[in-house]
């Protein structure tokens, strides 16, 4: 049995520099991993197949990432009798921007490749990771790491020790609506990796998301009282970068009563490079 965290990332920051002729955006962006995550456990089967142990309440079979991540590995790479039960203990929430789904598609291409004996490479596993979404190469490489295309452009990057106040609102954002949206910033101009520390920068998402969903707005103003916070991904998680956790617990705390925080750790490696 194969047991793993599956690690949230957040964007530290996010420039759409473009959009290519099929629609999709290019952007630049800081994947910083965190020490927070979903638990997955991968058990072989003697049948053929792979199998959730609990469904996933909201997400169809057929749309899970879990199990169309496993169906394109076994597609490329597998035998027809490859069986594996996955289990999974839920915490990062969904539509929140830290690349819950993502990360779950990629530990899948991770474990399954190992508990199978497949011998796929780091490189394929992340192309095929690329096909299910573009944040997945990153927690395929599993490395903190600067990002460029569509994100999968991937140079890694030993980021400083950190405490994060991840704010959850209450809202679920739609990526694919956010990126469509006519008011979206698409032309920001590249900036290199080392004028990136010296530089302003933002998240290009987070006019679109605040200006639509007011949960999120609100979770802003009320981190950035005592922090520079910003949007992750296409939201609707906020955040903010402490250099002490004694000094994010004190702010979690004194987060308003309807709006769910959690102090988390800034990781440069993922967990899942150890399977
Ligand atoms: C916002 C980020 O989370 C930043 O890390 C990612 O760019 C989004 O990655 P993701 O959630 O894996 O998104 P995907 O599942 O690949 O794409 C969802 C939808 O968002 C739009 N999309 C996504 C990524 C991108 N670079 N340009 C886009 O226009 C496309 O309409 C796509 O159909
Ligand atoms: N295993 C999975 N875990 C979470 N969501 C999944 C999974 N499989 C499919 N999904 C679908 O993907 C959608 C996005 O989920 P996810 O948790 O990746 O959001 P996100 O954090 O906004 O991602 P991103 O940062 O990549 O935009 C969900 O609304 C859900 O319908």
């Amino acid at each position: 049995m194969i047991e793993v965290l599956s690690p949230a990332k957040i964007n530290l920051f996010l420039h759409i520099t473009g959009r290519r002729p099929d629609g999709y955006h290019t952007l630049q962006t800081v994947f910083q991993l965190l020490d927070w995550g979903d638990t997955m456990r991968f058990s072989p089967r003697a049948e053929p197949g792979v199998v959730l142990k609990h469904p996933m309440p909201g997400v169809a079979e057929s749309n899970n990432l879990i199990l169309r991540a496993a169906a394109l590995l076994l597609e490329s790479y597998g035998g027809s009798e490859s069986g594996a039960v996955i289990d999974i203990e839920k915490r990062l929430p969904m539509g929140g921007g830290l690349g819950g789904g993502s990360s779950n598609a990629a530990t899948t291409l991770i474990a399954l490749n190992t508990l199978w004996n497949l011998g796929a490479s780091v490189s394929e596993l992340a192309e095929i990771g690329l096909r299910l979404g573009a944040d997945v190469p990153v927690f395929v490489r599993g490395y903190s790491a600067w990002a460029e295309g569509l994100g999968e452009i991937l140079t890694p990057l030993t980021l400083p020790p950190r405490w994060f106040v991840v704010a959850i609102p209450k809202a679920e954002v739609q990526t694919a609506e956010i990126f469509r949206h006519p008011g979206l910033t698409r032309n920001t101009k590249p900036i290199t990796m080392s004028a990136l520390f010296a530089g302003q920068v933002r998240n290009d998402l987070e006019p679109v998301v605040v200006e639509h969903y007011s949960a999120v707005r609100n979770a802003l103003n009320w981190l950035s009282n005592s922090a520079p916070a910003m949007m992750t991904g296409s939201g609707a998680c906020v955040f903010a970068g402490f250099d002490s956790e004694d000094t994010a617990r004190t702010v979690a705390l004194d987060a308003p009563q309807d709006l769910r925080t959690v102090v988390v750790r800034g990781i440069n490696e993922s967990p899942v490079l150890r399977i």
